[in-house]
C-alpha cells in the first residue's frame, strides 16, 4: 500500500546483455566534446540569449578548447540564423573548431539550415526525429516504417544539398531523438537506414548521437543500451558514437561515464548542465572528474570561477552553491571532524612532499581550478578546535598547542551557539586577542637579564601593575623562571609553569615569535600567549597573559 499513485508508472525495460563489458572498463581518455550550450541550453532558457550573450558564450567555449560547438537551430529563429551568419561572415570560427547546427527532418527547415552555414569551412548538420514508442504513437501517429521514412527523407535531402555549399565540408549527424524510450532493434534499424542513405566511410565518418532525451532508468541501463548499439550497429567503423544525456533522474553524470565505458566516443553537454528540465549533462563536472583520476580532460578548466561568471551571465541562471567543482560552498568544511582531517591532511602533505594531492574531504586541490584555500574551512556551531586552529594558523601564523586549541575553541563554540551564525576569521582573531593578548592588570614593558655567576639568570623586568610602573627582580635557571620568581617575590603571585612552547610566526605579522605557556595559577590550569619580535619578551608576555587571565577569572 502506498499513498502515492504508483500504479500509474511502469519500470523501464532492462537490456538482455549478459556479457556486458562496460563494468570492467575504465575511462582513460577524454571523449570528443561537443558543447550544446548555444542550442539545447539556449532553448531551455526563460529568455534565450541574444547576440551579445551568445558571443560571450561562444568566446568562452572556444577559450576552453571545444572543437565542436552546436551554435543553434538556425531554421527555428532569426536570432539563431543571424548568429550563425555572424560567426561565418566575420570569420570568427578558429581553424580546428567546427560549428554544428540542428534541424528537424522537414524540407523547408533543412534548406534554411544550409543557407545558414554557407561559407563555413566545416559544419556538422545535425538531423533528428523522434523514435520512441510513445512519440511514434502520440506525436506522429506513425509506425516504425513511417518514422524511418522521415529520417531517411531528411538524410537524402541533406546529401543532395551538400554540393550546393562546395566551400563547406559537411559532416552528417543523426539523432534518433527519445532514444532511451526506443526499442534497441528499432534504433539499430533506423540508424542503419540513415547510414545506408548517407554512405559514410571510415575516412568520412558520420556521427550517430544516441540521446537520453529523457533520462528514464538507472545509469547502468543506459550503459547497456550504448554497449548494445556499439556492438550491434552496422558500419561501426564509419560512425562516431555520440551520447547526449539529460539529467531527469539526477544521474546524468553517472550515465555518461558508464556510457563512455560502454563504447561512446563523443559527449554532447553543457557547462554546469544547463538545459531542458533538469538539464543536459554537465561537461565541466565530467572533465574535472577525469582530471581527478589523472586523465587529461582536454579542456582548459583551470579557472572555474571565470566559467561560472560567464555561464551565469549568459544563461541568467545561478550555478548552485553545491554544484560540483563550481559551487561557492564546495570546498568549504563547516563540520569539526572534517576540518580536523583537512588540517591534518595539509600538514601531512607538506611533510611528505610527494606531489600527490591527498587531503581528506577535498577530492581536488581547489588551486588547480583557480580557487584559493580561503574558504576551505569556515566556522560555525558545527565546527571544532581543528577549524579554529586552522584559521589562526593560516591567517595569523599561530600554531596553537593542542590543549590551547581545546581551551580557545570553547570560547568560539559558545559564541557560535549564542549567535547561531558563522564566525568569521576576523571575529575569531578578535576573540583570541580579547582572551589572550590584550593587556590586563600585569603588563610587561621591558626586561634585562644577566648571569648570576651561579649558572642561573637574574632578571630585572619593568612591569605595569594596575597602571603603576615598577621594576621587579628574580632569579631562576632561565629568564622565564627568573620572571616567575620575581612575580612571587615582589607581588606575591604564585605561578607554576607546566608547559612551554614557542615558534617563529609563519605569517601575518611583523612579529617573529609566538610563545605559549600552560600555567597553574590559584589552583587553575590556564594558557597564556605572548607575541613579540624578542623571544624572551614573548615568553614574559605569555606568563603575564596567563596571570591576567587567572586574575580575571578569580574576579569573575
Ligand atoms: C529534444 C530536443 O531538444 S529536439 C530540439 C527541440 N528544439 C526546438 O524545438 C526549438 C526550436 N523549434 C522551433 O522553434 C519550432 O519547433 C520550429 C520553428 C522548428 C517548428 O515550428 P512549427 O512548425 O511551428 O511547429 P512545431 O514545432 O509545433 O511542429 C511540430 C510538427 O513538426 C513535426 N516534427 C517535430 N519534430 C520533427 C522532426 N524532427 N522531423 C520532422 N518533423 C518533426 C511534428 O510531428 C509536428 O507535425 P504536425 O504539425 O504535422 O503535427
Ligand atoms: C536533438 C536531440 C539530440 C536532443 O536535443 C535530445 O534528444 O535531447
Amino acid at each position: 500500500m502506498s499513498v502515492m499513485p504508483i500504479d500509474k508508472y511502469r519500470p523501464v525495460q532492462t537490456v538482455a546483455l549478459h556479457d556486458r563489458q562496460w563494468p570492467n572498463r575504465v575511462i582513460d581518455r577524454a571523449p570528443i566534446w561537443c558543447s550544446v550550450d548555444l542550442r539545447d541550453g539556449n532553448q531551455a532558457l526563460i529568455e534565450p540569449m541574444g547576440t551579445d550573450r551568445k558571443q560571450r558564450m561562444w568566446d568562452l567555449l572556444v577559450r576552453l578548447g571545444f572543437k565542436e560547438i552546436e551554435v543553434g537551430f538556425p531554421a527555428a529563429s532569426q536570432t539563431d540564423f543571424d548568429f550563425v551568419r555572424h560567426l561565418i561572415d566575420n570569420d570568427l570560427i578558429p581553424d580546428g573548431v567546427t560549428v554544428q547546427v540542428l534541424t528537424q527532418s522537414r524540407e523547408e527547415l533543412i534548406r534554411r539550415t544550409f543557407d545558414a552555414i554557407r561559407g563555413a569551412k566545416r559544419a556538422i548538420v545535425h538531423l533528428y526525429n523522434s523514435t520512441s514508442t510513445l512519440q511514434r504513437r502520440v506525436v506522429f501517429g506513425l509506425d516504425r516504417d513511417g518514422i524511418t521514412e522521415i529520417a531517411v527523407r531528411g538524410t537524402k535531402l541533406i546529401k543532395e544539398l551538400v554540393p550546393t555549399v562546395p566551400e563547406t565540408e559537411i559532416v552528417f549527424q543523426y539523432s534518433p531523438e527519445s532514444f532511451t524510450g526506443t526499442e534497441l532493434d528499432y534504433a539499430r534499424d533506423i540508424c542503419g537506414a540513415v547510414l545506408d542513405a548517407w554512405q559514410p566511410t571510415p575516412q568520412h565518418k558520420a556521427i550517430l548521437n544516441l540521446p537520453a532525451t529523457v533520462e528514464m532508468a538507472t545509469p547502468n541501463v543506459y550503459a547497456d543500451q550504448i554497449e548494445w548499439c556499439h556492438r550491434n550497429f552496422a558500419r561501426r567503423d564509419s560512425f562516431v558514437l555520440s551520447v547526449h544525456p539529460h539529467n531527469d533522474r539526477g544521474t546524468g553524470i553517472a550515465a555518461t561515464e558508464l556510457a563512455l565505458m560502454a563504447g561512446a566516443d563523443r559527449v554532447e553537454g553543457t557547462l554546469f548542465g544547463n538545459g531542458e528540465r533538469t538539464g543536459n549533462v554537465d561537461i565541466v563536472t565530467l572533465g574535472l572528474n577525469m582530471f581527478t583520476q589523472g586523465v587529461n580532460p582536454e579542456l582548459d578548466l583551470h579557472d572555474v570561477g571565470d566559467i561560472v561568471r560567464t555561464v551565469e551571465y549568459c544563461n541568467q541562471l545561478p550555478v548552485h552553491p553545491r554544484h560540483p567543482y563550481g559551487g561557492e560552498l564546495v570546498f568549504t568544511a563547516f563540520s569539526g571532524s572534517h576540518q580536523d582531517a583537512i588540517k591534518k591532511g595539509f600538514a601531512a602533505m607538506e611533510k611528505s612532499n610527494s606531489g600527490l594531492w591527498e587531503v581528506p574531504y577535498l577530492p581536488i586541490d581547489p588551486q588547480d581550478i583557480g580557487c584559493s584555500y580561503e574558504a576551505v574551512i569556515r566556522v560555525n556551531s558545527q565546527s571544532g578546535k581543528g577549524g579554529v586552529a586552522y584559521l589562526l594558523l593560516t591567517d595569523h601564523g599561530l600554531d596553537l598547542p593542542r590543549k590551547l586549541q581545546v581551551e580557545f575553541s570553547q570560547v568560539i563554540q559558545k559564541l557560535a551557539d549564542e549567535t547561531g551564525k558563522e564566525i568569521s576569521s576576523k571575529v575569531i582573531w578578535h576573540e583570541f586577542e580579547q582572551e589572550y593578548l590584550v593587556p590586563g592588570r600585569v603588563e610587561v614593558i621591558g626586561h634585562t637579564t644577566l648571569p648570576t655567576g651561579r649558572g642561573e639568570r637574574h632578571i630585572e623586568a619593568q612591569v605595569r601593575i594596575d597602571g603603576v610602573e615598577k621594576t621587579i627582580r628574580g632569579e631562576g635557571n632561565g629568564p622565564l623562571n627568573a620572571f616567575v620568581d620575581a612575580l612571587k617575590r615582589e607581588i606575591d603571585i604564585d605561578v607554576d609553569i607546566a608547559d612551554y612552547r614557542e615558534h617563529a610566526l609563519r605569517s601575518g605579522s611583523d612579529s617573529s615569535a609566538a610563545t605559549y605557556v600552560e600555567a597553574q595559577i590559584g589552583g587553575k590550569t590556564l594558557f597564556g600567549v605572548g607575541i613579540d619580535s624578542n623571544i624572551v619578551m614573548a615568553s614574559l608576555k605569555a606568563v603575564a597573559g596567563a596571570v591576567n587571565r587567572g586574575l580575571r577569572k578569580a574576579a569573575a
